[in-house]
């Protein structure tokens, strides 16, 4: 593990000479892959590093694990409390739309929940802007096979410094990091939705992601619920489908 996290710290200070930013910024949720994240910027750019709380709804223990998160590895940080900012933006669209006769009610729980990782990207890119920072993303090699992520919301980041390393893999970053140890054997949440679960939601574990993105056997149902997902998310991958005139 020591290879791999100097060889990523050296690509993270490697962004900022390219880039001529000073920084970085990244939300840290009290889960493992913005951890092992903050701790990895930290590392790379120790003056220039900021953490970011940012609940929406956020249920004390994860704010709490967050914080110990920060604290352990000594990031400067920020609380942003978001809760009440989503809570009157999606009420004054719905509103809208039930002026309208047009709120479809089945969209509520995505829509809600995609609206948090978008409000928490456009917070992180008003810091970025005012010291110059990177927006850091999270994803790891599973999350971004799936597509297990926001398009412009937690998707919407400057740089990946986790996305070729498989969640099994950031598990060991993370305790070669000494994150916090609740941090790392909590279940993985992306906290959208009251007592979500990314494995419940996917249908399918990060074991097994792990396993068939390392080329392993894996039973056929998973197989094709994980092509699936892949297959549905390739837009938040490629590039802009742009019109080119002929
Ligand atoms: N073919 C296509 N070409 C171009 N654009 C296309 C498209 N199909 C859909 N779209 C667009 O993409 C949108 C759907 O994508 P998106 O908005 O991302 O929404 P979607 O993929 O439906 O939902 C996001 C998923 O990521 C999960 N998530 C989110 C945030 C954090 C985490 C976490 O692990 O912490 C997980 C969340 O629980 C949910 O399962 C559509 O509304 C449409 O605007
Ligand atoms: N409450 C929050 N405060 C700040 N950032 C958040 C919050 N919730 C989500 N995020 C951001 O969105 C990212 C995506 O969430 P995701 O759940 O995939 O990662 P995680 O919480 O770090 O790890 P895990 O997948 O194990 O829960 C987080 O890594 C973090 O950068
Ligand atoms: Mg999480």
């Amino acid at each position: 593990m020591q290879k791999h996290v100097e060889a990523i710290i050296d690509w993270l200070r490697k962004q900022l000479e390219e880039s001529g930013a000073k920084g970085f910024v990244v939300g840290v949720s009290g889960g493992i892959d913005s951890a092992v994240v903050a701790n990895l910027i930290k590392r790379a750019a120790p003056e220039h590093s900021l953490g970011v709380l940012l609940p929406i709804y956020t249920k004390p223990e994860h704010l709490k694990d967050g914080i110990s998160v920060i604290e352990k590895c000594s990031i400067d940080s920020l609380t942003l409390d978001l809760t009440e900012t989503h809570q009157k933006m999606y009420a004054h669209i719905k509103d809208q739309l039930n002026a309208k006769g047009e709120f479809h009610e089945a969209s509520e729980q995505l829509a809600g929940a995609n609206l948090r990782a978008r409000l928490r990207m456009s917070a992180l890119y008003t810091l970025a802007t005012n010291y110059n920072y990177l927006v850091v993303g999270t994803d790891n090699a599973a999350e971004w096979y799936t597509g297990y992520f926001t398009k412009y919301g937690d998707g919407g980041v400057d740089i990946l410094p986790l996305v070729d390393f498989t969640k099994t893999e950031v598990r060991e970053m993370a305790k070669y990091l000494e994150v916090p140890e609740e941090v790392i054997t909590k279940a993985p949440s992306a906290d959208l939705w009251e007592n979500q679960t990314d494995e419940d939601e996917m249908g399918t574990t990060y074991a097994i992601i792990d396993a068939y993105l390392n080329g392993g056997d894996i039973p056929q149902k998973d197989k094709e619920i994980i092509e699936n997902l892949h297959k549905r998310s390739a837009h938040k991958r490629n590039g802009l489908p742009q019109f080119k005139r002929s």
